[in-house]
């Protein structure tokens, strides 16, 4: 079997204490381009470890102090992929097959030839390799799936059974709402519920770009295209095949390109800019706007027949004033986000914040809350986020003038969250007390108690 190469520089940790074999080892490791570092015990081994990367440690079992196995099992408890190559003395077979068991990636019986654990190193390198990059995968998607916030409005619960009713389908997505509700969250959340997940997915922000270059970056280009088409370029729409393509800002496309774009559509094939052949492509769509694009249609500015093309499925992310019941959930999940990104420690927010942000008006939605908390969790001295925090922003400034002014008892800030969202509430259930008291998790009774206490009518 032929040898593969070591990547130049890939590092090895030879942990031994036998100096001549150690010696002999880096050597012959050194030459063949690994990085090596050597360590004479257990010991120091560790010390290595927690100072730098490894991308491979092999080491002998009968070490004084930390054996190899107990080096195994000390790195095996914060890092499950970094390969281990385990040497044994002859007749210790339990040792190695006890290896294995922790995880170690195999091991070499003394005496054994270096040839044979440079092939075993080699395999090892880079099996390790590609279960850190399936590791961050995993903890990228972990990631993603914890920082969706779903909240308890009625309208998104709703669009979530139809995003999970479609997940089996390539049915056009159109999602409609202000700027900063969360279009291109839920645009890959639909994309990372549907069969083409682990499929490309790809974004075009079509209000960011000039006519002509939008039609090249969709659609590609050949050689020669237009001044400066010095190569061939693929478009994004080809890049996305097997996948998902999003078309941020779908309502700011020119009549030119909602054509071509209309016929990529009907005929599942496109043609690159100022070329001839076309090109079979296999992708879904969701579109995003802020505009009203039905209204956009009845102007005259967007082509009807490309809008129900891609309205197949039309969706609404209502602003955040009209679902303020989910604020609180907001608040959690990004002040946790944000401890964790800015090592702070913030756990709660002055109750007389939490009213002002209760009644904000929220004109850049979601976008706007985030940016408010992060510069108040920036500026927290303390546990908690005070209207200090919020003043020196500019969109926090809004938000902070809207802080009473004179100190107000827990009581009548909580009454006051109260009121606005079963307000809100009411509203999201056009009205129907019986749902509005399903959203808010209270009995009828209670919600009926409450709006006459409040005033509700
Ligand atoms: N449900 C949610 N859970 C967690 N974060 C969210 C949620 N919705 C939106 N956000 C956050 O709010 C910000 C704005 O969201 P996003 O960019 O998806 O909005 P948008 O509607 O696409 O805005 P625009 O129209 O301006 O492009 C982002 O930082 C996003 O992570």
């Amino acid at each position: 079997m032929a040898q593969r190469h070591a990547t130049m520089g890939d590092r090895i940790l030879f942990v031994e204490d036998e100096p001549e074999m150690l010696q002999f080892l880096a050597r012959y490791f050194s030459r063949r381009g690994y990085a090596v570092t050597a360590a004479a015990s257990g010991e120091e081994a560790w010390r290595l470890l927690s100072q730098t990367t490894y991308d491979l440690v092999v080491c002998d079992q009968a070490l004084d102090g930390i054996s190899g196995l107990d080096l195994l099992r000390m790195i095996r408890e914060t890092d499950r992929d970094l390969p281990f190559i385990m040497i044994t003395g002859a007749g210790t077979i339990e040792t190695a097959v006890e290896a294995i068991k922790i995880g170690a990636f195999h091991y070499v019986t003394k005496p054994f030839k270096p040839g044979e654990l440079a092939i075993l190193a080699s395999r090892a390198v880079e099996f390790g390799k590609l279960h850190r990059k399936l590791s961050r995968i995993h903890a990228d998607e972990d990631e993603a799936d914890r920082s969706i916030v779903i909240g308890n409005n009625r309208r998104i619960l709703e669009m979530m059974q139809t995003i999970e009713k479609i997940s089996g389908s390539d049915a056009p997505v159109l999602i409609q709402g202000e700027t900063g509700t969360g279009k291109s969250v839920f645009a890959r959340r639909i994309h990372e519920t549907s069969r083409r997940r682990g499929r490309p997915f790809v974004t075009i922000d079509c209000g960011a770009l000039p006519e002509n270059l939008i039609e090249s970056e969709l659609f590609g280009h050949v050689k020669g295209a237009f001044t400066g088409a010095v190569r061939p370029k693929r478009g994004l729409l080809e890049e996305a095949d097997g996948g998902t393509i999003f078309l941020d800002e779908i309502g700011e496309m020119t009549a030119a390109t909602q054509t071509k774009l209309l016929r990529a559509l009907q005929d599942l094939v496109i043609k690159p800019v100022g070329g001839n052949q076309i090109v079979a492509i296999d992708v879904r769509y969701i579109s995003a706007t802020n505009k009203d694009l039905h209204q956009e249609v009845a102007a005259g500015r967007f082509r009807e027949d490309l809008y129900y093309r891609l309205a197949v499925i039309p969706l609404y992310l209502p602003p955040l004033r009209e679902r303020r019941e989910d604020i609180i959930p907001f608040v959690r999940n990004f002040v946790r986000e944000l401890n964790r990104r800015y090592g702070k420690r913030v756990s709660k927010v002055d109750p007389l914040v939490l009213q002002s942000f209760m009644e904000a008006p929220w004109k850049g939605n979601i976008r706007e809350l985030k940016n408010v908390l992060e510069r108040s969790v920036l500026l927290a001295e303390g546990a908690a986020i005070t209207a200090d925090c919020l003043s020196p922003s500019p969109a926090g400034r809004g938000v902070a003038d809207r802080v009473p002014k004179h100190p107000v008892s827990l009581k009548t800030a909580v009454e006051a969250a109260e009121r606005q969202t079963i307000r809100s509430a009411l509203a999201a259930a056009s009205g129907n007390r019986s749902k509005a008291a399903e959203i808010l998790g209270i009995g009828r009774r209670t919600l009926y108690a409450k709006m006459a206490a409040y005033g509700i009518e």
